[in-house]
């Protein structure tokens, strides 16, 4: 679409004239109490069904006073994207949400702010275009017929498994790596410490690392640090003739080039951060995709015939993937009904920002729950239902912001175009092999969030090898 300005970020505001409400007016929300920390620990324990409950009470704009602050949970897509996209410059992650997870992720991309988040997308941002994300297709096939090469009929624990092949291609990519024998020890650590961080999210600041509570979160932290401290060590041992072209290569030239700018914790700080996001929320979908399609058996047929078809038995290149245009459907529809981040990190407004006919002033935290937009029958109808056909090309589409599980504006999802070429490659090789099926008795998982939507128990399939 061509804009004012040409730049697909600023168009103008999209939202129909509404009537300014006077500045002080909050929108409607529960009622607080004294201090509305009862509406906190009401979200602590069940965020999104919480979150469902208030916005069936009072609209797309609800209030919550917290105290000390103010936060707007914001449910309608057009004003979701009128503050993500045309509000950015006025927006800032939210301070706790950061603390919380830059503990593990330092300063990388994930957690910058202004100058220095614009210099470190602007330098990662070429590695994660569509066309370099295409030219891993051939690593990526090859690492996952190597894993599905292990793969055996009967139960199988395909959430561990997949969790596993997602580790592997994101170390090949980001430091071309072999982390098999690091993968149980990697993902346990990080399991851990997401359900720790789900709790300290609604704490009002980390505790120090020393304190004896603390000492099951240094070991967990001590894994993953230990884990991406060795390939970069490993590295800088080898000569630099014998360096590969990958992301930990392209880090370290910069850091040649400019240390100051790039010093080693920056590069350690970007490794972890594609480490840890680029595995957990591809994991999480393939493994909600692989369940979609055990529960859906007409749908994963389709799919499988449409793999069948066009690759006749071969490797997917980077080239059929826009021709399986019902796989990727099954993978959209997987994260309409099972988003990655359920919720998107909240943001602060530094500066007065007026949404849906509310002048908010600055330090308003924003909340965005995209599994809520996702799920509601305004858009979807009947939501909880399994139909990839939503996402054919002449079905009518739902409004632009009601389906965002990459997020929107300037800080959406770096590595969306990698990740959308990775799962379409792995469930079409995974549907070559095997048939998928509930266990017998087997009732539909429960979603938990911890950061990312994964099942309450680890998910475990009935698979039958294809001959
Ligand atoms: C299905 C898989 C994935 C999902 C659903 C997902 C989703 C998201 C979402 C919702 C955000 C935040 C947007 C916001 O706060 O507005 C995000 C940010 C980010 N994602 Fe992903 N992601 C996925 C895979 C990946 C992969 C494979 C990588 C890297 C290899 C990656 C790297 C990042 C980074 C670096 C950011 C921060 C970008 C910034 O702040 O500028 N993600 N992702």
């Amino acid at each position: 679409m061509k804009t004012e300005t040409g730049c697909p970020y600023h168009q103008p505001g999209a939202a129909p004239a509404v009537p300014l409400n006077p500045p002080g007016a909050w929108p409607p929300g529960p009622q607080p109490g004294i201090t509305g920390w009862d509406l906190l620990r009401q979200m602590s324990r069940d965020m999104l069904g919480t979150l469902r409950r208030w916005q069936r009470d009072h609209g797309d704009l609800v209030h919550l006073r917290i105290w000390p602050e103010h936060q707007v949970v914001v449910t309608d897509p057009a004003l979701a994207r009128e503050l993500l996209v045309h509000h950015h410059h006025a927006l800032i992650r939210w301070e706790r949400g950061i603390a919380v997870f830059s503990e593990l992720h330092g300063h990388s991309v994930l957690i910058a702010e202004g100058e220095p988040w614009r210099m470190k997308r602007h330098a990662l941002q070429p590695n994660f275009a569509p066309r370099p994300s295409a030219a891993l297709v051939p690593a990526i096939a090859d690492r996952t017929a190597r894993a599905l090469s292990a793969w055996r009929d009967g139960p199988w624990p395909v959430e561990q498994a997949l969790t596993a092949l997602t580790m592997e291609v994101i170390a090949g990519m980001a430091f071309s790596g072999d982390i098999a024998a690091d993968a149980p020890a990697a993902a346990q650590a990080l399991h851990n410490l997401s359900v720790a961080a789900n709790s300290e999210f609604f704490w009002p600041f980390n505790l120090p690392r020393w304190l004896p509570s603390q000492r099951a979160k240094r070991r967990e932290l001590a894994v993953l640090d230990g884990l991406i401290a060795r390939h970069i060590d490993a590295r800088m041992q080898a000569p630099r003739s014998a360096w590969p072209d990958d992301l930990l290569a392209r880090l370290l030239v910069l850091h040649d080039a400019d240390p100051a700018a790039w010093p080693l914790s920056a590069v350690r700080d970007e490794c972890m951060t594609t480490f840890l996001a680029g595995h957990e929320t591809a994991a999480a979908t393939l493994t909600w995709w692989a369940w979609c399609m055990a529960a859906n058996p007409a749908a994963q047929q389709r799919a499988r015939d449409e793999v069948g078809a066009q690759l006749a038995g071969r490797a997917p290149t980077a080239q059929d993937i826009a021709a399986l245009p019902y796989l990727t459907a099954t993978l959209q529809e997987t994260m309409r009904l099972y988003p990655a981040a359920p919720v998107l990190l909240s943001r602060r407004s530094t500066a007065p920002i007026t949404l849906g006919g509310w002048q908010l002033p600055a330090r308003t935290i924003f909340t965005v729950p995209v599994q809520l937009m996702q799920h509601d029958e305004r858009w979807f109808p009947e939501p909880q239902a399994f139909r990839p056909e939503r996402f054919a090309n002449d079905a009518q589409q739902a409004p632009r912001g009601a389906f965002m599980p990459f997020g929107t504006g300037p800080r959406i999802c770096l590595g969306q175009h990698l990740v959308m070429a990775e799962m379409t490659v792995v469930a079409a090789m995974v549907l070559q092999r095997f048939a998928l099926a509930p266990q017998p008795g087997m009732a539909a998982p429960q979603p938990v969030m911890n950061v990312t939507l994964r099942p309450r128990l680890p998910l475990c399939l009935q698979l039958s090898g294809l001959t």
